[in-house]
């Protein structure tokens, strides 16, 4: 692959940019987005080599097309695309839904050239200044095919997204947007309507607001995300999101009945049944493919115990990728549990922190 141009270049696209300028720097990178801020500043960063126009007939030299802006919004491109591209250019997205695109890639005659792409990783933020080649590693990275696609094609996609160490995860377009509606496009909706909830049941001086502690800003930091993504998002799966959303409706509604039956026992039975599921979450990322580089450290109970090691691994240039105390069955007095970019990095810090005496509960 010798040119891949990207349409759109922000949170998401600027990562995989980034990405690919890390792992295949031969590569000539080339973007059009809708901000020629963006792709001044990516200019002079070097993520690219060259700035082009909206429908720039220079997408005719690309051997691969990303689009990266909102779903719908990328769909809109694929006329331009079907005109432009020579007939061996690859056409993927990283959109959050796959079908429609799917299906208007058909209507546009590309069903041969398109493959589907979603790297199931970001953030609330967006933007190009918030894009980070690290964002995708050890991501799961969708490729949504059909029949139409060639296994040399799904297999050239599948070696790049393997190169930028994301894990590629072959999926049918269907599959994908129900997956996906599930496990992020509801979290959003709930996620929004807590924020409003409680924005609507707050009084006049915002005490609500003011006290929410670690619980409500942990489930509710995703509301802070790009609302014009999120609309594109619910009209694209509005399928898939009302199955998922109807059968969370039914379970808030029995978590009500419960409540005012004040029936302790199957409240309890409950939270045990979610707490479990929750906890079994890093197991079976385990079991599918290790993609997790982790260490669970105890710390002493007191002011300042967290940043002492943060301190220590920073001080040895070891990045971390998540950091948090967790209670479980198995650790009830409360460990803290450290995910690594990278196994190096891991168990660096578990001889940094052994040398320092810190005990290491696990590591994995
Ligand atoms: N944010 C996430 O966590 C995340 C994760 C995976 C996939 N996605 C998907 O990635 C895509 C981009 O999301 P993002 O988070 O990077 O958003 P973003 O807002 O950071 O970036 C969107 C980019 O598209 C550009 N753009 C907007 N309209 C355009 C137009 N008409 N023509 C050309 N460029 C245009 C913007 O200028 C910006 O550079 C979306 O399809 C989203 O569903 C997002
Ligand atoms: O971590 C976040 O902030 C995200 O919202 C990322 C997230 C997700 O739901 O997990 C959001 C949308 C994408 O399509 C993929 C990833």
């Amino acid at each position: 692959m010798e040119c891949i141009g990207f349409i759109g270049l922000g949170l998401i696209g600027g990562s995989l940019a980034r990405a690919i300028r890390k792992f295949h720097p031969e590569i000539r990178l080339t973007a059009y987005s809708h901000t020629r801020a963006t792709l001044d500043e990516a200019l002079s960063e070097g993520v690219i080599d060259e700035a082009w126009e909206q429908n720039d007939p220079r997408f005719s030299e690309c051997d691969l097309v990303f689009l990266c802006a909102p779903v719908q919004t990328n769909i809109s491109y694929l006329p331009f695309l079907k005109k432009t591209v020579k007939s061996s250019c690859l056409i993927s997205d990283v959109g959050s839904v796959k079908g429609e695109m799917q299906e208007a890639a058909e209507k546009a005659g590309l069903s041969r050239q398109f493959i589907g792409g979603h790297p199931m990783a970001g953030s609330e933020k967006t933007g190009f200044s918030s894009s980070r080649a690290y964002i995708l590693e050890n991501a799961w990275y969708f490729l949504t095919t059909t029949e139409k696609n060639a296994p040399e094609d799904i297999q050239k996609l599948r070696h790049l997204v393997t190169d930028i160490h994301a894990l590629p995860l072959v999926l049918k377009p269907e599959e994908h947007d129900f997956l996906v509606a599930g496990v992020s496009h509801l979290p959003h909706l709930v996620a929004s309507g807590l924020v409003n909830t409680i924005k609507n049941l707050d009084d006049p001086e915002e005490r609500m607001k003011l006290v929410a502690a670690g619980g409500f800003r942990d489930i509710t930091r995703i509301a802070s995300s790009s609302p014009v993504m999120w609309e594109q998002i619910c009209l694209s799966n509005r399928n898939c999101i009302l199955k998922v959303l109807d059968s969370y409706l039914d379970f808030m509604k029995h978590a009500r009945e419960l409540v005012a039956a004040g029936d302790g026992k199957a409240l309890n039975e409950m939270f045990t049944s979610s707490r479990d599921y929750r906890d079994s979450m890093d197991d079976t990322r385990k079991g599918s493919v290790t993609r997790q580089f982790l260490l669970y450290v105890d710390i002493l109970d007191e002011p300042g115990g967290i940043a002492t090691i943060t301190t220590l691994l920073a001080m040895n240039q070891i990045s971390i990728k998540n950091i948090g105390v967790i209670h479980n069955r198995e650790f009830e007095e409360g460990v803290l549990r450290i995910e690594y970019y990278d196994e190096d990095s891991r168990n660096r810090s578990a001889e940094i922190l052994r040398k320092r005496n810190y005990i290491i509960r696990k590591t994995m």
